[in-house]
């Protein structure tokens, strides 16, 4: 694993201000951050939320998804415990990419689900690789977290790199007509509990 410490910095938020830790993969020449608010380092669980780019959600307000929506509600829940830790990691359309992403965006348009669409471009259905984890955890003592997810993949990648995961809490928000069927494939096809 070529994934490195660089810096800490303030980030004020609408949610509070955050220490943004900020990573380098040598390896693939990617930059991955983790966002913490209060202590993290003492021991005890910590909520968390491992979020994966979306740049059309998180940046761009797009609806074909529930990524900004998860995003922001994850920050609010952080804000109102008062400490927890969002990891960012830069694997954009399950690991794809942005133009891939597009691509599969097109597919979907046409008639395919998004598994069908990313298996008619060459791809594994979730391409997604957690290991960065396992150094981020590491770096700020992160030994057990409170995982908001419903996906139960994360889960067993956080306890894979070897970080306990005590309790899950669903995250479910954003549902809106223009991902309505992403989400139902989600559930259907990718094993989401909702
Ligand atoms: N290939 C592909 N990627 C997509 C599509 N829609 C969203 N994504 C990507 O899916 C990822 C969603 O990430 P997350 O919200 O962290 O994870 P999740 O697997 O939905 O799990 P939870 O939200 O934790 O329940 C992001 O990288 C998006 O860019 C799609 O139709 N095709
Ligand atoms: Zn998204």
């Amino acid at each position: 694993m070529a994934l490195q410490f660089i810096e800490t910095s303030k980030l004020p938020t609408p949610w509070g201000v955050f220490d943004i830790h900020g990573f380098e993969d040598a390896e693939t020449g990617k930059e991955h951050i983790v966002l913490t608010l209060g202590d993290v380092t003492d021991g005890l669980p910590v909520l968390a939320r491992i979020h994966s780019e979306c740049l059309t959600g998180d940046a761009l307000f797009s609806m074909r998804c529930d990524c900004g929506s998860q995003l922001q509600a994850a920050l609010q829940r952080i804000s109102e415990e008062g400490r927890g830790a969002l990891f960012y990691l830069r694997q954009e359309g399950r690991g794809i990419g942005l133009i891939n992403k597009i691509r599969a965006y097109k597919l979907q348009d046409e008639g395919a689900d998004t598994v069908e669409a990313n298996e008619r471009l060459g791809f594994g259905a979730d391409m997604r690789d957690y290991s960065l984890l396992k150094v981020m955890c590491e770096h700020l003592n992160i030994t057990q977290v409170k995982l908001m997810t419903n996906n139960p993949r994360k889960i067993a990648a956080m306890e894979s790199q070897g970080v306990e995961v005590v309790e899950r809490l669903p995250l479910q928000t954003g549902q809106n007509p223009h991902n309505a069927k992403y989400l139902a494939t989600k559930s259907g096809k990718l094993g989401h509990l909702f």
